[in-house]
């Protein structure tokens, strides 16, 4: 359905971010992208839904097709008319707007009313919490909260293809557990989405395919669970040298702790 052929990409004409990626989406499937800090995940989100202008970035090689047609030289509404939309890193809710007018803000591009109420009643029964607070300050509403806004908002266009940047970015476990079910159950009534995760074991959990990029290019691409038993993956992406990270910084602090308690007692 959505194919990236070989794209490059540069910021301010000289700064590379995307050096020749070729990605695939079929219709239906969840694609996990993940990949270190800089490593292009962003940009490669920003190519698909044509925001790369906004901030100073050009593609430069490669082309983007939808449903085998180029979208690359085409604009942002026309983009997510076409039926791809994207939620933004850091949410990015209007926080002086109530939760209804967040919502109706995502079908601005969208001209039949029949289509936008469909897509509405299909946010509050996926988010019932937000249809207890439709009347609310969006800024008042807690960060999983505001996610799950900020991704009702972009189903507000009643996407085939939803591309999420860092979702579970900030919350806590049982928050986490929750988008990821969302994105489940999105997925389950249709919609292809594109994850861009940090947390990988979260991704990999929901999605049918993994991409694993390092700068600017495509080093891996697997079946979600075949990644997660690649022992690279388990230790760059899975917390595994992170949590052993941890264990011996925590270490580091009780020994400096009992050192600082001896020099105090004596
Ligand atoms: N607006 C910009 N202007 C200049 N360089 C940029 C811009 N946005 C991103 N870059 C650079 O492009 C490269 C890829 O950045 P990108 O944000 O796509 O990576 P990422 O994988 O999403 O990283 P992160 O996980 O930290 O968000 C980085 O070297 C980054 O510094």
């Amino acid at each position: 359905m959505l194919e990236l052929q070989d794209v490059a990409v540069t910021y301010q004409n000289v700064i590379p971010a995307l050096r020749g990626a070729s990605l695939e989406i079929p219709e239906k499937v969840v694609v996990a992208l993940l990949g270190t800090n800089g490593a292009g995940k962003t940009t490669l989100l920003r190519a698909i839904s044509g925001l790369l202008p906004l901030h100073r970035g050009a593609l430069v090689g490669g082309r983007i097709l939808w449903a085998g047609e180029r979208i690359d030289r085409l604009s942002p509404t026309r983009i997510v008319q076409l039926g791809i939309t994207q939620v933004l890193e850091g949410r990015r809710i209007f926080d002086d707007l109530t939760v209804d007018e967040n919502l109706h803000a995502g079908a601005i591009t969208v001209r039949n009313p029949a289509a936008i109420r469909r897509a509405y009643d299909r946010v509050m029964s996926l988010f019932p919490v937000l249809a207890e607070r439709r009347s609310s300050r969006a800024g008042y509403l807690s960060g999983g909260e505001q996610q799950m806004l900020a991704i009702g908002r972009a189903l507000m266009a009643s996407p085939r293809l939803l591309l999420l940047d860092e979702p579970s970015l900030g919350l806590a476990p049982f928050m986490v557990q929750r988008i990821r079910n969302i994105i489940a159950e999105i997925n389950a009534e249709g919609t292809a989405v594109l994850l861009v995760e940090q947390n990988a074991q979260m991704a990999l959990s929901v999605a049918h395919y993994g991409y694993v990029l390092e700068t600017g290019r495509v080093v891996l691409a697997a079946p979600a669970a075949r990644l997660l038993q690649e022992e690279n993956i388990r230790q760059f992406y899975l917390g595994l040298r992170e949590g052993e990270r941890q264990l011996a910084l925590g270490r580091l602090r009780q020994r400096r702790e009992r050192a600082a308690e001896r020099r105090w007692l004596s």
